[in-house]
């Protein structure tokens, strides 16, 4: 189980923030797919999440924060965009690479070995990785996030810049590895494939989560089908498909584009009229997506204090008068949405459609020699223990303002970050608030009573909240791991006997408006050397 919760990044003072109060759940036995253009801030969602980012709002594993994972490597698996185009040192080969990636994470050697099987890099696994292509590295990615046999699997934008052949076999991976119990956040450009993969899509566009919906209704209002038609004479075709109650729009000089009518009905009408057709084909079109109307502007603020660590109180209010971008903060609910209209209609002949790879780009990072599953949160992140505080006003949700065992009456703290007028704890309706877990996994939270109002009564508790850092104890046990070690990866190596029995099977028809699922994808392996030339 993830639970994400008020994630906000701020590069810049004054800046629109690159991600504003995202906050979903990710439900064992479940993908969810975080869709987005490029740009609307997926890569740094994860990168918050894992804290490999400074920013603000709190992510949860199983209960924990990334940070506070006993053995993260065993708990969650990722794929992020450094690691996924170069996943080690260019001179070792394949099997050295995740032996050494086996030893880190405390697992033996064989079971890299069998990971190179399970991820069909048998066959090049002494391989120096200078000669990998994309595809076979990936792979290799894939293959060191499942070392430690994770539950979740965090994959940013798995499947761009790889062959369909390749595509094919991942996303049959990503949907056979929850039957274990897993679940798999994963991020696309593409909404097809959020629709082909997901059970749940959140949306984000530039920074804003604008929806978070099961695919049956994602599909309803975000995909519709129609049918494109080229050939010499549309304009006479147009006026008979009209005449028949379909939406027509031109596509070019000598194309139509058909809504409300299938393929064959559209054959049949032209063929009737001797009318020569050039292409007719399915299509399923994406609509747009919402967008948040009230934009994030800059305003002025009272000056915050931060409290760094658990001793130290700093005001920066003098050195820092102007406040970064914020919404009013008097205002509790998410941004109002201008939801387009649902214009997506079922048709008849819904066919499954193939899932060209639209979502496909070079991948560009340059990377650090670092292998996915053993990358250690840096990136100016604070310290094991550190806090990063601030007063907290006192409409702070529960789910972000919590008072440990071990803390003072009156003594608050939130999940730090480095900016302190951004709304931490001003996250989701109550009725979210209350889904979250108890106070005592997150981390403890101070207020400044100088900065904060309080009256000289409730200085004393606020003042000694510099407590020792201790691991916490979440008050509610993790959920229920997933079962033992191979389960998920065993799904996948042998779809026919794991059935995937925590999520309904996906569908392939992506306008389907009803959600059915149709037929499962089984993971097909691949045979031959030439597919890894992905
Ligand atoms: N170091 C940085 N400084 C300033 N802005 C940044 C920085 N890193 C990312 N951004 C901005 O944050 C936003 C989110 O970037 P991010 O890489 O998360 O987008 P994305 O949705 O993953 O895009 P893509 O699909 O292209 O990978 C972008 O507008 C980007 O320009």
């Amino acid at each position: 189980m993830i639970q994400v919760s008020g994630l906000t990044k701020v590069y810049r003072r004054g800046r629109r923030p690159a991600l504003f109060d995202l906050g979903f759940d990710v439900r064992p036995g479940t993908v969810t797919a975080l869709l987005g253009p490029e740009g609307a801030g997926k890569t740094l969602a994860l990168r918050l999440m894992l804290e490999l980012e400074r920013g603000t709002g709190v992510t949860l594993f199983d209960g924990r924060t990334y940070r506070r994972l006993r053995r993260p490597e065993h708990e969650v698996g990722v794929l992020l965009p450094d690691e996924r185009s170069h996943p080690g040192s260019p001179g070792r080969t394949a099997r050295g690479h995740l032996r050494m990636l086996a030893a880190a994470v405390g697992v033996p050697a064989r079971h890299a070995d069998e990971l190179l099987e399970q991820t069909r890099l048998a066959a090049v696994a002494d391989h120096r990785l200078r000669s990998f292509s994309a595809g076979m590295t990936r792979r290799l990615g894939l293959a060191a996030a499942l070392l430690g046999e994770p539950s979740a699997l965090l994959l940013d934008a798995p499947t761009e810049g790889l062959s369909p052949r390749t595509v094919e076999w991942l996303h049959a991976f990503i949907r056979a590895f929850p039957a274990g119990g897993g679940c798999v956040l994963l991020t696309t450009r593409d909404p097809r494939e959020a629709a082909l993969l997901a059970d749940q899509v959140v949306t984000l566009d530039r920074g804003q989560q604008v929806a978070d919906q099961p695919v049956s209704e994602f599909r309803r209002t975000r995909l519709h089908r129609e049918v494109a038609v080229r050939g010499p004479q549309m304009a006479r075709l147009a006026d008979l498909l009209v005449a028949q109650g379909a939406q027509v729009r031109p596509e070019g000089g000598a194309g139509l584009a058909v809504a409300g009518l299938g393929r064959t009905e559209i054959g049949e009408l032209a063929y009737r009229n001797g009318i020569m057709l050039h292409e007719l084909a399915d299509r399923v079109v994406e609509q747009p997506a919402p967008r948040a109307v009230r934009p994030i502007q800059a305003r002025s603020g009272p000056a915050p204090t931060v409290q760094l660590r658990r001793a130290a109180t700093i005001t920066v209010g003098e050195r820092h008068p102007v406040r970064p971008a914020l919404p009013d903060p008097a205002v509790e609910s998410p941004p109002t949405l201008e939801l387009p209209p649902v214009t997506g209609q079922p048709l008849p002949d819904a066919a499954p459609l193939d899932l060209a790879p639209a979502c496909v780009a070079p991948s560009d990072a340059a990377s650090p020699d670092v292998a996915p599953a053993c990358v250690a949160p840096s990136d100016g992140a604070p310290p094991d223990g550190a806090l990063l505080d601030r007063p907290v006003p006192d409409e702070v949700p529960p789910a972000h303002t919590v008072e440990e065992p071990s803390a003072p009456p009156g003594a608050r703290t939130t999940r730090g970050g480095e900016h302190p007028d951004l709304p931490v704890a001003r996250t989701g309706s109550p009725a979210r608030r209350a889904e979250l877990p108890p106070p005592s996994a997150l981390v403890r939270v101070s207020v400044d009573p100088v900065h904060s109002g309080a009256t000289p009564e409730d200085r004393a508790p606020a003042e000694h909240t510099a407590a020792p850092a201790a691991p916490a104890t979440p008050s509610t046990p993790p959920a229920p791991r997933p079962s033992a070690r191979g389960s998920r990866v065993a799904a996948f190596l042998a779809p026919a006997t794991a059935p995937a029995a925590a999520r309904p099977a996906a569908s392939t028809d992506l306008a389907d408006p009803t959600g059915t699922p149709a037929t499962p994808i089984t993971p097909q392996p691949l045979t031959g050397p030439d597919h890894w030339n992905g």
